[in-house]
């Protein structure tokens, strides 16, 4: 092995939910707590959401489009001038492609639409769900999360994830926390890592689990709450070229405040209190984990 590739530490086991009608259903009550604790979880897939389409559009999306009306190839260079995300090369192994839900329409294949709509529809769900253990009142939702309802969502967006095995001598993704309230995760092996009790932990991996991180704005959120939420701190190490693991392919679903909104905390008095513009917030985060920030929001 290359000397700068990290041994693998300990496995750090999630607590696993099923996700009845989208709610996360814990074995006990205690598993919750433990998931509000590590800022992650496991949640079953339920078996009307098939992740193929969306694991087949990662492995593809980066690749040179051959026919004008392939929606699975070409991103690298598209444009994508609808989203104020769009495609990004990285210096870590990750390329990424970043689109707003509403752009999904334009830029995506049908079959990966209906991936991504089922899998944003569970991750509001899992939102309320946790809102609700930690005590956030139904008449707060609105404003917690810009949505026009008590149970919807404001910015969503999927990251596609392709780590490029070949780009040896960086890590996978740098560590970071996940700004907003909440990301959905599918992929395609184990890679993930957790930062728990001082050290970096492999996260368990299970092909028939979506893991759900949670991030910094849930956390800003809680932080002087009874059961405040961790946001974790995870990474991917390098993914080594001549392992058995050949290119690693992950997409998610994020759930945040707009950029355009405050981000909201809980006073040590209940009340709720803007914390600071999210894009103020969302740039120092940037800052502070060495990420450039989309030109573009
Ligand atoms: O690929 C993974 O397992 C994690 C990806 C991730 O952290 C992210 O997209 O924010
Ligand atoms: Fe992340």
């Amino acid at each position: 092995m290359d000397s700068h590739l990290e041994t693998a530490g300990p496995v750090l086991d999630l607590p696993v939910a099923d996700l009845l009608d989208g709610q996360p259903a814990f074995g006990s009550p205690h598993d919750f707590r433990r998931a509000l604790e590590l800022g992650a979880f496991l949640a079953r897939i339920p078996t009307a959401v098939d992740v193929g389409p969306g694991l087949t559009f990662c492995k593809s999306y980066f690749l040179p489009r051959t026919d004008s009306g392939d929606r699975y190839r070409g991103h690298r260079n598209q444009g994508h001038s609808l989203s104020k995300l769009g495609y990004e090369d990285r210096p870590d192994q990750v390329e990424q492609l970043q689109l707003e839900n509403h752009t999904w329409p334009e830029y995506l294949p049908q079959d990966v639409l209906v991936t991504l709509a089922a899998m944003r529809r569970l991750t509001i769900s899992i939102l309320n769900a946790t809102l609700d253990h930690v005590g956030a009142a139904v008449d707060d939702r609105r404003a917690i999360t810009g949505a026009d309802r008590a149970d919807g969502a404001s910015w969503c967006h999927t990251t596609m994830n392709h780590y490029r095995t070949a780009l040896a001598g960086r890590p996978g993704i740098f560590e970071h926390k996940d700004s907003g309230f909440i990301t959905l995760i599918y992929s395609d092996g184990p890679g993930l890592e957790i930062f728990h009790d001082g050290e970096w932990k492999r996260a368990e991996y299970r092909s028939d689990c979506f893991t759900v991180n949670y991030g910094a704005s849930l956390g800003v959120l809680t932080e002087n709450l009874p059961n405040p939420v961790t946001a974790v701190l995870h990474r991917v190490p390098e993914i080594d070229p001549h392992g058995p693991q050949h290119d690693r392919s992950s997409f998610t679903v994020y759930l945040g405040p707009d950029y355009d909104s405050d981000l909201l905390t809980y006073a040590p008095d209940g009340g709720l209190v803007p914390f600071a513009n999210f894009r103020d917030f969302s740039l120092e985060q940037a800052r502070k984990q060495r990420y450039e920030f989309h030109a573009r929001l």
